[in-house]
């Protein structure tokens, strides 16, 4: 579903992603691992046609991210970092503007609300504006605009970013559940969430992927935690 090669991408001088390739399959929750400045964000704004790569393509259900970014955006997401959102809209008004932009209209609409909202747990703030949510709820809200038509693909910046413990728990049930029909990728820096939701991990550093393995495989490799696997490989090679 998602076949990337050799992404390249620079912001002046900084080479923020240097030659990344992988494929991602249905049934996959692919974690992209790295440290701070990686390129983890980089590669997913790429995926997601937000900006455009100086080399390499990548394809997602089939469509060009260089050729057809109407249809990359039809067949994804995405949650960004920080939830980007109108701050001054209600969560309903900005999930029925949501719905508006990809065209989603009458019974679809309220079918596609009655299926997020309850999913993402924003039943409570659904007629607040969103500059007064705590930052786990403009997280939900951003979740729930990445699944309102229910995609094939899911590209989840940092998901559970600033939800509580509940929440996080909540959400990684909720990405297990969604992994059978749909290829997801995420970014985190918590390697107890690698563990907890996703099949494979592809470790980056400097733009660069370093490791591409399944948490597991990794373990058995290094005989060692996953969190001692991370600072293992990425301190060898960056240092
Ligand atoms: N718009 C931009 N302008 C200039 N530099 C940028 C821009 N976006 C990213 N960078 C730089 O590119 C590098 C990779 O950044 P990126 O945000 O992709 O990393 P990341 O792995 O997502 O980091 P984090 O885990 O901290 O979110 C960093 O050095 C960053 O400062």
């Amino acid at each position: 579903m998602i076949e990337v090669n050799g992404l390249r991408r620079r912001f002046g001088p900084v080479v923020a992603v240097d030659g990344v390739s992988f494929s991602a399959a249905k049934g996959q929750v692919l974690g992209l691992l790295g440290p701070n400045g990686a390129g983890k964000t980089t590669t997913m704004r790429m995926l997601t046609c937000y900006i455009r790569p100086d080399g390499g393509t990548a394809s997602v259900c089939g469509h060009d991210i260089l050729t057809d970014s109407i249809g990359v955006r039809r067949s994804l997401g995405y949650l960004a970092e920080n939830s980007p959102a109108y701050p001054e809209m209600t969560v309903g008004g900005f999930l029925k503007f949501i719905c508006d932009v990809r065209q989603i209209k009458g019974r679809r609409r309220k079918a596609a609300l009655d299926r997020v909202v309850p999913m993402c747990s924003i039943d409570s703030v659904y007629h607040q504006t969103i500059e007064t949510l705590s930052k786990g709820y403009k997280r939900r809200v951003g979740l729930a605009q990445a699944l309102i038509h229910d995609p094939d693909v899911l590209i989840l910046d940092e998901p559970t970013d600033g939800l509580d413990p509940n929440q996080k728990h909540e959400v990684r049930k909720l990405i297990g559940a969604m992994a059978k029909d749909k290829c997801i990728i995420i970014s985190t820096h918590i390697l107890e969430e690698v563990e907890a939701v996703c099949s494979r991990a592809i470790i980056v550093a400097r733009g660069k992927v370093l490791v591409d393995s399944t948490p597991q495989e990794l373990k058995d490799k290094h005989h060692a935690s996953l969190d001692e696997v991370f600072r293992k490989i990425t301190r060898s090679k960056c240092a």
